[in-house]
């Protein structure tokens, strides 16, 4: 089986390298203006893992997203949700019905490729991967054992029930398979750890320039009962969309095969995490993608559904008034996302039964 990797960041060069360990042959695709790690590993001849996954690979890299589209019918995208944009744009040149894209992480990137001609769509919560590169070669930190997973099917499209199989052969870990891509966006637990580890640690990441471990020192008991306000209202709006979501720490601790009892247990203790160091600035995806892809997106479908999401909107403020970006405008908000013209209900229903129950 072949793959196309579409993302050259740490998140995809360790996907590449699982994959090719586990028998597939794999091409990553770097954006021309995102060549900063493909550049890194054809100056080196080839990539060196450290950590949960270690060796050396040779990954063959393309910046023409046509070869990438020739080389499988399997897309993985493994670009920040704030780089989906640029690599639809890309992708729409294509004929993609007999494609299978794999959004890593989703973020309903389903919601926004809406006039995509492809195939299937399904969506990831999280990467499979704690994971960093620099110009020595990759990280791992942890390696999930399970990863939450749904497809995207519009009204009136049957799904040929073996593309399931076939994406759970592709994938080295265990798929949770989950009723929607919304219940998939809602298990992205990043929108709970991170703006939050980012705006309670500010002043330190800016005064040290991130010479501290994020969540080990920056995760204390305070910054974990701001997390658990908001991780309130994310299960709230899984209940009014009829799901029972588990708890941030209970997600992680399934992804990961881990059992901490809270937030500040699992930042002092949990491998993946707890050697993760902090950006040297808040210019990072934990801000610039988590706030406008999860947290937007949250906040604007609870406020549809009638839930207070004012835990979700104080953090969304207050990175607003410390970046001056207008994340609510710019974010996935309803409108972009396609949803605005729905009644609470239509919204629900949206949603519904949108895979085989026997998944
Ligand atoms: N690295 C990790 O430990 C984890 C990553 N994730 C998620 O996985 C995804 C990928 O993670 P990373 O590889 O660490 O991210 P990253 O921030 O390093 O970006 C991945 C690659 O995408 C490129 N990129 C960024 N914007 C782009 C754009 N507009 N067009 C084209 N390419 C663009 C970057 O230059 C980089 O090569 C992110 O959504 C991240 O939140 C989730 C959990 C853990
Ligand atoms: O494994 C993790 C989240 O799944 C932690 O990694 P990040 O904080 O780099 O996203």
């Amino acid at each position: 089986m072949s793959v196309s990797i579409i993302g050259a960041g740490p998140a995809g060069f360790a996907l590449a390298v699982d994959l090719q360990h586990h028998g597939k042959d794999v091409l990553v695709y770097a954006h021309p203006t995102h060549q900063r790690h493909a550049n890194s590993i054809k100056d080196n001849g080839r990539l060196e893992a450290r950590g949960a996954m270690e060796g050396f690979a040779h990954i063959e890299v393309t910046s023409d997203m046509r070869k990438a589209v020739e080389f499988s019918r399997i897309l993985i995208l493994t670009v920040p949700s704030t780089g989906q944009e640029t690599v639809l744009h890309e992708l729409k040149q294509f004929s993609l019905r007999r494609h299978t894209i794999i959004a890593i992480p989703g973020n309903l990137f389903s919601l926004v490729a809406a006039d995509l001609d492809v195939g299937c769509i399904f969506e990831t919560n999280l990467s499979p991967y704690s994971c960093r590169m620099d110009e020595n070669g990759l990280t791992v930190l942890g390696r999930k054992s399970l990863i939450f997973i749904a497809p995207f099917l519009p009204r009136g499209r049957p799904l040929n029930s073996s593309i399931f199989a076939t994406v759970q052969d592709l994938f080295p870990m265990q798929l949770r398979w989950c009723s929607s891509i919304v219940e998939v966006c809602l298990s992205n637990v990043n929108g709970v750890f991170h703006p939050l580890m980012m705006l309670m640690n500010a002043g330190r990441i800016e005064s040290t320039a991130g010479d501290f471990l994020l969540y080990r020192d920056g995760l204390t008991r305070s910054v974990g009962n701001a997390m658990l306000a908001v991780d309130r209202v994310r299960i709230k709006i899984g209940e009014a969309f009829g799901l029972q979501l588990k708890s941030a720490v209970e997600i992680s601790n399934e992804c990961y095969g881990q059992s901490f009892g809270d937030f500040v247990d699992l930042a002092r203790n949990s491998p993946p995490h707890n050697k993760l160091k902090a950006p040297p600035g808040l210019d990072n995806r934990n801000i610039s993608e988590d706030v406008p892809d999860l947290l937007v997106c949250w906040c604007s479908l609870a406020e549809k559904l009638g839930v207070d999401a004012a835990p979700i909107k104080a953090v969304i403020v207050l990175v607003e008034m410390v970046t001056g970006v207008d994340y609510c405008e710019t974010g996935r908000n309803l409108r972009r996302l396609n949803l605005d013209s729905l009644s609470r209900d239509e919204l629900i229903a949206t949603f519904k039964g949108m895979i085989p129950s026997r998944l």
